[in-house]
């Protein structure tokens, strides 16, 4: 392979933690609790929107925000905490400001635009505002990530956790047991990253697909037979997931016309190269978009259509996770995918499967994006109705 990003010893070190601890498929397995309960809260949250308002529109976001930020929480420090005092900051902090600090302010950091990217024989002349929020923004997160990490040690050391509790498995004990492997800083930063990863792209494929299928009656109505053939008045679960291909559809048609992460990080070519009918040199890094073409290198067919069939007739298995280039490819591809499609297709077959879904007016044309991850500027709104009961 002649075009890489780096993986080098320290690469494949973290990656075995994080496949071992948290994101493999049998850590999955550890974990199933962790993510039923978030469906079933969100599930709760919505039962409770329309309770004594039935015709009031319903916004999935915060809830949902919040339940997977909890669950980022116990997966990479072992509890969800309501708050906690940072001593850098001198100050308690709801769980609400954590996850502005460890998510949002990161994700919007990361587009601050740099003026003097546009005009480089300026580089000599200082952007002190952009500087001085950036540097902010990184020491605020480290600060709190260094906080959840001490009060998980303190723990530790108190006895509060015992080798029998389900507490000690998440990501940071499984660092901590690792000895020296890792200086402090790299400690806080991998906890830090399995936080942001686990609270951000999860939330935006399962809100644009909700807004697809809530515009797309057809499709909703399409997947809902599906599931009702295939759950009766069983509560769909992951169980179900691998008889569920039109919903694993949805996901991947989601994902190709809404991806969280449309380009990935830079690849580093090592040779002269060519590359798409284009002469490469070596030394150039280049960027990949991941949404122009499927996984042989065709282009979609009518690409700005939102068809979930698309992905029906390719014979593939419906858990098959490289079915379009959303989670990238090769040593650096995305290690939380398995957890992605788990939580995504549960949700949104569940979402389904107890309410119908429609938008609410003026929704129709709204696709604008912020952030890094293509998140959906306005909320989705939606009228919700309950559907039959299932057990
Ligand atoms: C729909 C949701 C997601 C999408 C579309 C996505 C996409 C991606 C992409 C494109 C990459 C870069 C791959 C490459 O360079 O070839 C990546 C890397 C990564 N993702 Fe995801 N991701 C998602 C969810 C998650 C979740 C939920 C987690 C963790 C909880 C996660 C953890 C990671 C990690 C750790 C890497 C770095 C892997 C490495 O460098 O070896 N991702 N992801």
């Amino acid at each position: 392979m002649v075009a890489t990003s780096d993986y080098g010893d320290f690469h494949r070190m973290v990656k075995r933690f994080i496949l071992s601890s948290v994101l493999g498929s049998n850590a999955q397995m550890r974990h199933r609790g962790l993510r039923d309960t978030l469906i079933e809260n969100v599930l709760g949250y919505l039962r409770a929107q329309i309770k004594d308002e039935p015709l009031r529109a319903v916004n999935l976001r915060p809830e949902f925000q919040m339940e997977l930020f909890s669950l980022a929480l116990k997966e990479a420090v072992g509890r969800s905490l309501e708050s906690i005092f940072v001593e850098e900051l001198g100050s308690e902090i709801s769980k609400r400001e954590m996850f502005n600090i460890l998510v949002v302010d990161p994700m919007m950091g990361a587009i601050d635009v740099d003026w003097r990217d546009f005009f480089p024989y300026l580089r000599w002349v200082p952007n002190n505002g952009l500087e001085k929020r950036i540097t902010q923004v990184l020491e605020r997160k480290m600060a709190v990530t260094r906080a959840l990490i001490n009060e998980q040690r303190r723990r530790i050391a108190s006895g509060e956790l015992c080798y029998d509790c389900p507490a000690i498995d998440c990501y940071l004990d499984f660092l901590l047991s690792e000895g020296d492997a890792l200086s402090e800083e790299q400690l806080t930063s991998l906890v830090w990253e399995v936080i942001i990863e686990a609270s951000d792209t999860t939330m935006v494929t399962t809100e644009w697909a909700m807004y697809e299928l809530a515009k797309n009656e057809e499709i909703q109505e399409r997947l809902y037979e599906e599931i009702k053939e295939v759950c009766g008045s069983e509560k769909l679960s992951e169980e179900h997931l691998p008889r569920l291909p039109y919903l694993s559809a949805v996901f991947h048609e989601t994902l190709r016309g809404h991806s969280p992460v449309p380009i990935i990080p830079l690849r580093y070519v090592h040779e002269d190269t060519q590359l798409g009918g284009y002469h490469i040199l070596s030394g150039t890094e280049i960027a990949i978009n991941l949404y122009a073409c499927n996984m042989d290198g065709r282009e979609w067919e009518m690409p700005e259509k939102w068809n979930p069939s698309r992905f029906l007739d390719e014979g593939s298995k419906s858990i098959d996770l490289r079915r379009t280039m959303s989670f990238g490819g090769g040593k650096r591809a995305c290690a939380g995918s398995l957890q992605a499609m788990l939580i995504t297709c549960a949700a949104v077959g569940r979402f389904i499967q107890e309410f119908q879904w429609r938008l609410k007016e003026g929704q129709e044309g709204d696709t604008d994006t912020v952030q890094l991850t293509g998140v959906k500027l306005q909320p989705l709104q939606a009228y919700i109705t309950p559907r039959c009961l299932v057990t």
